[in-house]
């Protein structure tokens, strides 16, 4: 199994540029099935959950090739199966982005249920309810969901929650159902934002990007586009938290700060400077912060919400940084039953802190961390412990690294060129998991097709 060894307690220093926002690389590549025209997606980062979409977009018909290292181009001109292999579907929360397109463009497909962290449970209510009031309708057969269309109406709706990934199905499906289509409670974080104006440049009409309102006009064809994914903002969050454990000078080049507005409040009340210089940010290096009290001396907390709120991917960063501020905060996590429970692997590294419930944490800060074996539950708790091992003393060892690996491209090289001292090994004698060989064989693909375009 590889893993990630890692010798901490050393300052960094040096730029990074964050990649593309995964969850919206998700939805834009699930939006190319839209069209049977050429798309082309600029700054998609190179992980393993876009890999795995990919290969589930090429299942069903499309080709789809990389014209850069992070450019893709999709062409989705005939659609042919319509059938997802549950394994490869299971591997990716992602895979359930393909209804909509699928019910819009080829009247339905048969889909196993997806996969992605296991945080808590992940309810796809909100799907469902968009999708049959658009006209779908959905049988479950033997755990496999069958949704079928005679064509796509619009309709007026009012989501049960703000679901990111539901709000995206919603407004995939309703860009080629006939008629106007209002979604109201709807998701507005950047990722749906990001979708959205693609689907715009595909000569879909959408009013309201970015609010709880969306209107849009169906339309009976879609053309082709190029389109370039937004700077991912949980990917510049977690720098800032790298940046604050490590005591570390780091700036973050072209961080799309329009987005951050709720991000730097949240890392604000950790008592952290953070300087937006333009488009970049800088953090000073050698920061002792402080908890910002609220009003009165009262204990602060970081929470999160839907967007505009500070977001939930970010509350793991969020807590491994406050095990390095000076004072007392709750980092509440409303969203996932069993994403913090992670925080016992930070107290096996020193951390002071009280895990209350399955939502709540109560730190008490700075503690000294130190090294340890431990093993990445879910993407964003694994991001939190490799930042943990950097700043913590001693040799530390990361398992699982492939939960760290679906969200964050080549991690280890780019904090190696910060000034980390991270090495990946495989263990020798144990096998790798199906995914990660999958991962390794899509990458190699990747890099072939490369060469050959020179
Ligand atoms: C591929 C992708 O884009 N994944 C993101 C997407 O997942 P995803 O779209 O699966 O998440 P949802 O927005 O559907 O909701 C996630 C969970 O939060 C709960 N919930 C949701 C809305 C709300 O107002 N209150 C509430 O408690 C839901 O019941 C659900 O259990 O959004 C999540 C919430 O930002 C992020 O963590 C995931 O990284
Ligand atoms: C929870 C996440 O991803 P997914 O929804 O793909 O599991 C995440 O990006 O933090």
């Amino acid at each position: 199994m590889p893993k990630f060894i890692v010798h901490g307690g050393k300052r960094l220093q040096g730029t990074v540029v964050p990649n593309g926002n995964k969850n919206a690389a998700l939805p834009m590549l699930a939006a190319t099935l839209l069209t049977d025209e050429d798309v082309f997606l600029e700054n998609v980062p190179r992980i393993k959950d876009v890999l795995t979409l990919i290969e589930l977009l090429k299942v069903l018909g499309a080709e789809a090739e990389w014209t850069g290292p992070n450019e893709v181009r999709v062409r989705a001109a005939n659609i042919g199966g319509t059938q997802l292999d549950a394994g490869a579907a299971s591997r990716i929360r992602a895979s359930i982005l393909l209804a909509g397109p699928m019910l819009a463009r080829a009247g339905g497909m048969q889909l196993p249920p997806p996969g992605g962290d296991v945080i808590g449970r992940r309810r796809v209510d909100t799907h469902f309810f968009a999708l049959q009031k658009l006209g779908a309708r959905v049988i479950e057969e033997n755990g496999i969901w069958r949704l079928q269309s005679d064509g796509l109406k619009g309709a007026n709706m009012f989501l049960d929650e703000p679901s990111v990934t539901g709000t995206e199905n919603a407004v995939m499906a309703a860009s080629m159902a006939e008629g106007e289509t209002v979604i109201r409670n709807a998701a507005a974080e950047p990722h749906v934002q990001d979708l959205c104006h693609m689907l715009v440049k595909m000569g879909c009409q959408i009013e309201g990007i970015g609010t709880g309102t969306l209107r849009i006009q169906g339309k009976k064809r879609l053309s082709g586009c190029r389109t370039r994914i937004t700077a991912d903002h949980i990917e510049v969050g977690s720098f800032i938290g790298l940046a604050a454990v490590t005591k570390s000078e780091i700036t973050i080049k072209d961080a799309a700060v329009e987005h951050l507005d709720s991000t730097l409040i949240g890392f604000g009340r950790l008592g952290l400077n953070v300087e937006v210089r333009g488009d970049d940010l800088f953090i000073p290096g050698g920061q002792d912060p402080e908890v910002i009290l609220d009003m009165g001396g009262h204990i602060p907390k970081v929470d999160d919400g839907p967007w505009p709120a500070f977001p939930a991917d970010l509350t793991s960063i969020a807590l491994v940084t406050a095990t390095q501020v000076r004072g007392t905060i709750l980092v509440h996590e409303k969203m996932f039953e069993s994403r913090m429970f992670f925080a016992d692997k930070l107290v096996g590294m020193g951390a002071r802190l009280v895990l209350c419930d399955p939502h709540r944490v109560l730190v008490i800060g700075p503690s000294q961390l130190h090294g340890a074996i431990v093993e990445s539950p879910d993407i964003r708790a694994g991001m939190a412990l490799l930042i943990a091992a950097l700043g913590a003393e001693g040799r530390s060892e990361i398992f699982n690294t492939g939960q760290i690996e679906r969200g964050y491209e080549r991690i280890d090289e780019r904090l190696q060129a910060l000034g980390a001292d991270i090495r990946r090994a495989d263990s020798r004698g144990e096998a790798e998991d199906a995914s990660d060989a999958t991962h390794r064989l899509a990458m190699k693909q990747a890099d072939a097709e490369r060469e050959v375009r020179g």
